[in-house]
């Protein structure tokens, strides 16, 4: 099956943008989440269209992104990640973030939900809250602009995805969203003339095999390309649509649908040659928030089934990381991914194990 492209207008257009997720009720939001949800059981990728994000500001942070990265790297590091410090924000250059063990041929600025030294999370000392760390005022009010969309557009889906899997529109935000755990990452791959290897580069990849560890992943990729999807049959591009976002769910999703939905693994080469921008946003449940089965997940599994599309062996079975997140214990979702990210960047985690830790008063 093909990553087919879903049109959102049913809960983005102006009749719906503003009504609560739990009015998300006519016939047309069903037939979209009746959509939506057969591609997370086949593919675990779709696009959406319609999806009421402003152009202007979909441009406006690509030419902040161009800009940023075609500087030199000694102006970039004055964001270095590890500046950030347990909050994990800022610059990282190409080759110090690890897939599945290996340097992936990227740079990138990690963003967060904003919050300030006073927030209670920061003040415990919590990892992955904090600051974020701007070059200036106009990547500041776009990236915090972009990031209240994401968070619209990302409760939308997963309210389609409720109505799609028998519960109500507003399962999930009563359950996991209520406070998400947002990650904005932006990315450039340069191309791959543009750096030494003596090694095999067929081996390198812009990122390497993996699946999100989330709920939800919305994608925003220039015109460049690279995206690779496993599917049940093998791997498929996913090239950028004008006018859509890429999504796919993450392994919490795939864990609580007891793997009715799919986190599928995907992959990224830049062979444009000319460096290419991407913008994943993260949509994962609430810190706090256990990560357990659905009410229904007997009657998923049932389903599951008796409409088994085919009985050909699924490529994606082999997962690249031998992980079965369906079984694996996981506990709250905080804990999990602070484990998986320093597994992602081991150097910095060490430095940000070894400095003391604020508690509450
Ligand atoms: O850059 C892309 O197209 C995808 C990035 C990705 O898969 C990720 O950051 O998890
Ligand atoms: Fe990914």
């Amino acid at each position: 099956m093909a990553v087919p492209v879903v049109d959102l207008a049913a809960v983005t257009g102006p009749a719906a943008r503003d009504l609560p997720l739990a009015e998300l009720d006519s016939e047309a939001v069903r037939e979209v989440a009746e959509a939506l949800g057969r591609a997370c059981r086949h593919v675990g990728f779709f696009y959406v269209r319609n999806h009421g994000v402003s152009e202007a500001l979909l441009s406006e942070l690509q030419a902040m992104s161009r800009d940023f990265f075609a500087q030199p790297l000694a102006d970039k590091m004055r964001l270095d990640m590890r500046q950030g410090g347990r909050a994990w924000r800022g610059y990282f250059p190409v080759g110090d973030e690890l897939t599945s063990g290996k340097p992936d041929i990227k740079e990138g600025l990690y963003f967060g939900a904003e919050l300030s030294e006073t927030h209670p999370a920061v003040v415990a000392g919590r990892p992955i809250h904090g600051r974020n760390q701007f070059a200036d005022e106009r990547m500041r009010r776009v990236v915090l602009e972009y990031l209240e969309a994401m968070l619209a557009l990302g409760q939308r889906i997963m309210a389609l995805l409720a109505l799609s899997l028998g519960l109500e529109a507003d399962f999930f935000q009563r359950s996991y969203t209520r406070e998400p755990t947002p990650l904005f990452r932006i990315f450039n791959y340069p191309r791959p003339e543009s750096f030494n290897y003596d090694g095999d580069r067929e081996a390198l990849w812009g990122v390497g095999e993996h699946t999100d560890y989330g709920l939800l992943t919305i994608l925003l990729q220039d015109e460049c390309g690279g995206l690779q999807v496993k599917t049940r049959t093998g791997w498929q591009a996913a090239p950028p649509l004008p006018g859509t976002f890429v999504c796919n769910i993450g392994d919490m999703l795939e864990r609580i649908t007891g793997g009715y939905f799919c986190s599928t693994p995907h992959r990224v080469r830049n062979a444009a040659g000319r460096d290419r921008l991407s913008f994943p946003f993260f949509f994962d449940p609430s810190w706090e928030a256990e990560i357990r089965p659905l009410p229904n997940v007997r009657l998923l599994a049932e389903e599951a089934a008796r409409t088994q599309e085919s009985d050909e062996p699924d490529a994606r079975a082999q997962r690249w990381d031998q992980a079965n997140v369906v079984q694996d214990e996981i506990g709250a979702y905080g804990d999990y991914l602070t484990r998986k990210v320093s597994k992602c960047f081991p150097d910095l985690f060490a430095s940000v194990q070894s400095r003391p830790v604020a508690t509450t008063p």
